[in-house]
């Protein structure tokens, strides 16, 4: 191929990854691969000067905007940073930097590389009045309203202490601040477990959930996976500070969220150490980074060095491959989770990696064992991004031995030996037996006492196992025939698991044992007594129908308000319930016409859970919203939320909890969502004044 042919490949290629990168928070190459790509044809465009094209991926920033959020322009265009994953690039960064001071000496600042999506907030007399996205670096989207969510953004800045030794005691009238907007890693867990916990297929990596997260239209929904972002640049058209050092020491001040992991450095030596210092420190940090960028601390001097088209010449991120190791795989297992689903399990001789021994790592499901084409007793490549189990990234084939075997992936249920079912377009393999296969039931019982379902965590670690084992329990509904008698005395000690150490010695572990004292007893049948005053919502997810989390089985109870109402209902009314749609009520609709989940459900009943929501009944005022749905948006002068939501119900109409086609009046007050009126606008669907909306009551 010529170079100008391979030009034109790789910009095609490029763009293709970043518009997957930034429009579907998807990585369809590591960002190593990516980076070399980019450099390769960076490369050529110097060679090959007028075969560059105008869309070429190097002299711009890879994002994009999108139709659903209002456009916003940046004050100041927001770049992208030049990266290296070698310290030779890194002292020419150096000798760049001081060639271009001309001898005047200079400082760094080192901070983390925060893994997230940039964002960019104006603040206009201390308040919070605008957020975007970076966009194309110089138009992003307005996502003020999701911004707003995250605990850790102040609304409103806190003044300076008045210590008035300087000019920062006091917030200028307009500035922007910048940082990366970031899902936590236990949060990310979290949202996991729970999508494991309905069925739901897995999100793929905190970076593209977080820049999923922040491009909802939900703010509610939004809010509920907690967001949350760490600022690392000031910028205004006055002059504020003299240095970035003094900028991130006064946003803090200010009430800013700032990592305290940044540095100031006075030598490129220093700079090497603060990197190695991090090199495997930052799997200690609650979120995932992936290098360190280093800026020139003097505002002057960053002013002197300007910039390219697509990044600061007084900046440069050195980036961390992604930490690997390779291993042999031994042997795999297959878990069975609560819905049945079959996960395969990679089981490897223990290696170090960033920091910690790894045994075991994750094969995803049956396609991604295909797709990497290993084989038992492969060497194989894992991978640690910030999660706590490593992936199986690749195979070393040139290291395949003779006696290497084929996986055969299971047809059978490894627990209960069922035949395997696996659904079009579903990733997993699916144990059916629902009912009777020990670890779903175990994994049934687990759910069922969590805090957001019945919330009796006293059965928790191993006591639930114990009580399945002595055939005490077989469904949750028998945890309300235990008694003090039943449970007093049992005792179970569970085997050592070995423990390896980071220098590859191994040490037996500890045995533990499960002994149900008087306290450990009372204590329970307390906690299952108390469950029995639980709200209707958390009965309902208790159940465990597939695809019903707590927020769905909220809403079924909001819309229905009682379990005989919900069961009663035709598919056609669960699939328009606000957020459920058709394959959530397709789901629920079948787990309630199954006659031993009818019987299930009546011992719940019997045992006197709750099946009726409490929520108050608006008293009827009218009929004059009848048949109609609305939606407000912002704040009113009349009405608070709870105000509007009630008028809304006692004058017969119904709240929808997002702009769609079925929305017959959106409601507009002061500060409202701009992507709610956009997409209103959008649709047609007609706008109400709070007057005209008083006028419409009657
Ligand atoms: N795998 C893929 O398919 C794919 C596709 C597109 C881009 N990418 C990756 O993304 C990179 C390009 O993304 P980019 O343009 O955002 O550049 P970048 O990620 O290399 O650097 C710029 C960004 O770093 C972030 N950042 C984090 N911590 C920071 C700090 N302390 N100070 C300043 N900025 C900080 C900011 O969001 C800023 O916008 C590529 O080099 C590649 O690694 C990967
Ligand atoms: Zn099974």
């Amino acid at each position: 191929m010529s170079p100008q042919d391979r030009i034109q490949e790789l910009t095609d290629q490029l763009n293709y990854y970043n518009d997957q990168y930034y429009q579907h928070s998807q990585s369809v190459v590591d960002d190593y691969t990516f980076d070399k790509l980019l450099e390769e044809l960076q490369a050529l465009e110097q060679q090959y000067p007028d075969a560059k094209r105008p869309d070429s991926p190097t002299s711009r920033v890879g994002g994009t905007i999108s139709k659903e959020f209002a456009t916003v322009y940046h004050r100041f265009p927001m770049l992208s940073l030049g990266n290296t994953y070698n310290e030779t690039d890194l002292i020419e960064f150096d000798n760049r930097v001081r060639k271009g001071l001309n001898g005047d000496g200079y400082e760094y600042i080192c901070e983390q590389k925060f893994d997230g999506v940039a964002l960019s907030m104006t603040y206009e007399n201390g308040l919070l009045v605008q957020a975007a996205t970076r966009g194309d670096g110089v138009r992003g989207d307005d996502i003020t309203h999701n911004i707003r969510t995250i605990r850790t953004m102040p609304l409103r800045v806190k003044e300076g202490r008045g210590n008035a030794t300087s000019s920062r005691s006091s917030v200028p009238p307009l500035f922007e601040v910048r940082g990366e907007g970031f899902l936590p890693l236990a949060e990310f867990e979290r949202i996991n477990k729970e999508r494991e916990d309905i069925g739901e297929p897995l999100l793929a990596n905190p970076r593209n959930a977080a820049s999923g997260t922040f491009k909802q239209q939900d703010s509610a929904a939004v809010a509920k996976r907690r967001l949350d972002c760490f600022i690392y640049s000031f910028l205004s058209d006055e002059p504020v500070f003299q240095t970035h050092e003094e900028s991130l020491i006064t946003l803090a001040e200010w009430g800013f969220n700032i990592s305290p992991t940044w540095k100031k450095c006075t030598s490129i030596d220093e700079v090497m150490a603060y990197i190695a210092e991090w090199d495997t420190k930052r799997f200690t940090l609650p979120l995932n980074t992936d290098g360190i960028v280093i800026k020139v601390n003097r505002y002057d001097q960053q002013r002197e060095l300007g910039y390219t088209a697509k990044s600061p010449r007084w900046a440069i991120a050195y980036k961390f491959k992604a930490a690997a190791a390779a291993t042999t795989l031994n042997s795999i297992t297959y878990q069975v989770g609560r819905t049945g689903a079959v996960t395969p399990v990679a089981h490897l001789s223990p290696v170090l990696l960033a920091g910690t021994v790894v045994k075991r790592a994750s094969l995803h499901n049956a396609n991604e064992i295909a797709r990497l084409g290993v084989m038992l007793g492969d060497t194989v490549f894992v991978e640690k991004g910030g999660e706590i189990i490593p992936k199986v990234t690749g195979v070393d084939l040139s290291k395949r031995p003779e006696s290497a075997r084929a996986i055969e992936y299971p047809t059978e249920c490894p627990a209960c030996g069922t035949p395997l079912v696996r659904q079009e377009g579903e990733a997993h393999f699916y144990c059916t037996n629902e009912k009777h296969c020990p670890p779903q039931r175990q994994a049934r019982f687990e759910h069922f006492i969590q805090r957001r379902a019945m919330n009796i965590e006293s059965l928790g670690e191993g006591k639930i196992e114990l009580l399945i084992e002595r055939g005490l329990v077989e469904e949750p509904a028998d945890l309300y025939d235990l008694t003090n008698e039943k449970l007093l005395g049992l005792e179970k000690t569970y085997p050592a698991t070995p423990v390896v150490h980071a220098d590859g010695t191994e040490e037996p572990g500890k045995a533990r044992t499960v002994k149900f004292g008087q306290k450990t007893v009372d204590n329970i049948l307390t906690a299952i007594d108390r469950s029995k005053s639980q709200p209707f919502g958390n009965v309902l997810f208790a159940m465990g129908i597939r695809y019903v989390g707590s927020t769905t089985a909220d809403r079924l109870v909001d819309y229905f308000g009682s379990l005989d109402a919900l069961m009663a209902a035709p598919l056609d009314t669960l699939a328009g319930v606000p957020d459920v749609g058709p394959r959530i009520a397709e789901s629920a609709f079948a787990w309630f016409q199954d006659e031993d989940n009818r019987r299930y459900v009546a011992r719940l009943r019997a045992a006197g859970l709750q099946f009726v929501s409490e929520k108050k009944v608006v008293a009827l005022e009218s009929d004059s919203l009848a048949g109609k749905t609305f939606l407000y948006t912002g704040t009113f002068t009349n009405f608070s939320r709870e105000a509007m939501e009630e008028r809304i119900a006692a004058n017969g109409g119904k709240l929808l909890s997002g702009v769609s086609k079925k929305l017959n009046f959106l409601i507009v007050g002061e500060n409202a969502g701009p992507s709610k009126v956009a997409k209103a606008q959008q649709l047609n669907v007609p706008m109400l004044s709070e007057d005209e909306f008083m006028a419409m009551l009657g």
